[in-house]
């Protein structure tokens, strides 16, 4: 793969980073994270103001930093940590919409698969579609630690839209008909890097709002009270960290 860094590095490292990276969309979420949970933090990328940090959480090294919104962008930062900065695992904490019934606001979603609208995969050459799926093992720890935490969070398949507004109507209904629990923006391109580069990776979502349930929450909310969905990727982080 050709290698920019030279000329167009997203990610200008200032500060170690970790074997292991959390990465919510939103870069004040990283901040949030770093705040709330890590000691001995230091700020390792701010380039465009996508922050980036490292610290230490229940005894190991963690970074957590900013993905931005869709497939494009996280395409960038996800390739740039595993194939530059030897970035093993990386575990995104997102928002989502929920689509089936059983799911409610701040529900936990893990996201063993992605269905997607995104062409982004199809670069990789593979003939029909390159299957977007979590790493099994990541997966694991993090049903198991959400059971310890007694979380009731719901693993399925997800769907990944390069559309916050999709155009046309009756997307939501057929991708509800199909089994997808949620819809948000970047899993597909998180799995798909992380399989192009023979590294691990895991999509774990909070749902804050749903396609067919008269809920949402705030800014504030979304930034603040996610604490499961952190947590859990914590604990999990934890287990592929040095
Ligand atoms: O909260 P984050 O992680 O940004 O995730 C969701 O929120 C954004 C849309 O508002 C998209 O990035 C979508 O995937
Ligand atoms: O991508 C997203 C995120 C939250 N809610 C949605 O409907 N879509």
């Amino acid at each position: 793969m050709e290698n920019k860094e030279s000329i167009s590095a997203s990610i200008v490292q200032k500060a170690e980073i970790a074997k292991v990276v959390l990465m919510p969309g939103d870069p004040l979420r990283a901040k949030a994270v770093a705040d709330k949970y890590m000691s001995d933090v230091v700020l390792f990328n701010d380039t465009r103001n996508m922050l980036g940090f490292t610290g230490t959480y229940k005894g190991k090294r963690i970074s957590v930093m900013g993905h931005g919104m869709g497939v494009p962008s996280i395409g960038i930062y996800t390739q740039e940590l595993y194939s530059q900065f030897g970035v093993e695992a990386i575990i995104r904490i997102g928002s989502a919409g929920g689509l089936d019934m059983s799911v409610n606001a701040r529900d936990v979603v893990i996201a063993e698969a992605a269905s997607t609208n995104s062409n982004y995969g199809n670069a990789y050459g593979i003939p029909g579609q390159l299957a977007a799926c979590a790493d099994f093992d990541m997966l694991e720890k993090a049903v198991n630690v959400a059971r310890e935490k007694k979380v009731n969070a719901r693993v399925g398949k997800v769907y990944t839209s390069d559309f916050f507004y999709y155009p046309q109507k009756g997307l939501n209904e057929k991708l509800r008909d199909f089994g997808h629990l949620c819809v948000e923006m970047e899993t597909a391109g998180l799995y798909w890097t992380a399989c192009a580069n023979h590294k691990k990776a895991l999509s774990i979502l909070s749902i804050s709002d749903h396609l067919f349930k008269p809920v949402a929450l705030t800014a504030e909310e979304r930034q603040n009270s996610f604490t499961d969905m952190m947590e859990i990727a914590l604990d999990t982080a934890v287990a592929f960290a040095d």
